[in-house]
């Protein structure tokens, strides 16, 4: 649990004009969720597409599983991108493509399965995110928004990865659905032995299935730790995320502090 799966130390990220990470540092420990918080634009998503190699800092290093992303090879980006699912806003999946091929993408590019296998794996893995394998020949717009994000999750398990890297999971769902999500998450890292990092906007999500969380905010990490640690940071923009719009934190289930 206290290894470090994940370390961001330092990293620099602009856009032109815009500095978006003004040297933020954090570490991801195997087997927790970490969440991504903070407001609108402060950059969180970046964070987690440089995490993915899909951006790259202007400057600072982040290691993922050992491996300094600025100077891995080709080869090990290739495996280290296989041990990692991911699932991006609002799911992402091929509108072409029906939910077995669409979680069948990676199995079916990178290994050589046979197809009875394959279609096995599909079933089971649509099984742990509590889809009936029926779903496998339906298409993404045949889905409720809740079933979109299970059946994404699916994708993201099927190569059996050791990360998972989640953008807004539960953004879009109602608090019902997006409470299932969240214990499905639990229970799936717990199940899988899963280190999972997560943006997310919702402090039910906080409450409920983050194990620890950084508040990015002015380019900065403004303050990082388990949520008792974080809502006792005087910095007034934490104190405003946490205690501002509704007076105190309240869960979905009306617990409050
Ligand atoms: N490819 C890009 N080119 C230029 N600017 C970008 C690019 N991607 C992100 N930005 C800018 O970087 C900043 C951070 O964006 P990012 O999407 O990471 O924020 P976020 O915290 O995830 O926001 P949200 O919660 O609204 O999704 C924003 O000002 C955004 O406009």
């Amino acid at each position: 649990m206290n290894r470090t799966a994940i370390s961001v130390s330092n990293v620099v990220t602009r856009f032109g004009k815009n500095l978006v990470h003004d040297g933020i540092s954090l570490n991801v420990r195997h087997g927790e969720i970490y969440g991504l918080l903070g407001s609108s634009g402060c950059g969180k998503s970046t964070l987690l597409k440089e995490m993915i190699m899909l951006l790259k800092p202007d400057a600072g290093e982040i290691r993922i599983l050992e491996h300094n992303l600025s100077t891995i090879s080709h080869d090990n980006a290739a495996t280290l991108r296989r041990n990692w699912g991911v699932l991006f806003q609002g799911g992402a999946l091929y509108s072409s493509l029906t939910v077995g091929d669409n979680i069948s993408i990676k199995l079916r590019e990178h290994t050589d399965l046979p197809l009875k296998l394959i279609r096995d794996i599909i079933r089971i893995k649509l099984k742990m995110v509590g889809l009936s394998e029926t779903v496998a020949d339906l298409y993404p717009g045949e889905l409720s928004g809740g079933m979109v994000k299970r059946a994404s999750l699916a994708r993201a398990l099927a190569m059996d990865p050791k990360l998972l890297f989640l953008d807004e999971p539960t953004s879009g769902l109602d608090p019902i659905g997006a409470e299932a999500f969240d214990n499905l998450i639990l229970e799936l890292r717990d199940i899988l032995d899963l280190t999972i990092v997560m943006v997310t906007h919702d402090l039910d999500s906080i409450w409920t299935v983050v194990d620890r969380f950084a508040v990015l905010g002015e380019s900065k990490i403004l303050a990082d730790g388990t949520l008792n640690e974080v809502i006792e940071n005087p910095n007034p923009i934490v104190r405003q995320f946490f205690w501002g719009a509704r007076g105190s934190i309240r869960s979905r289930n009306g617990k409050q502090n």
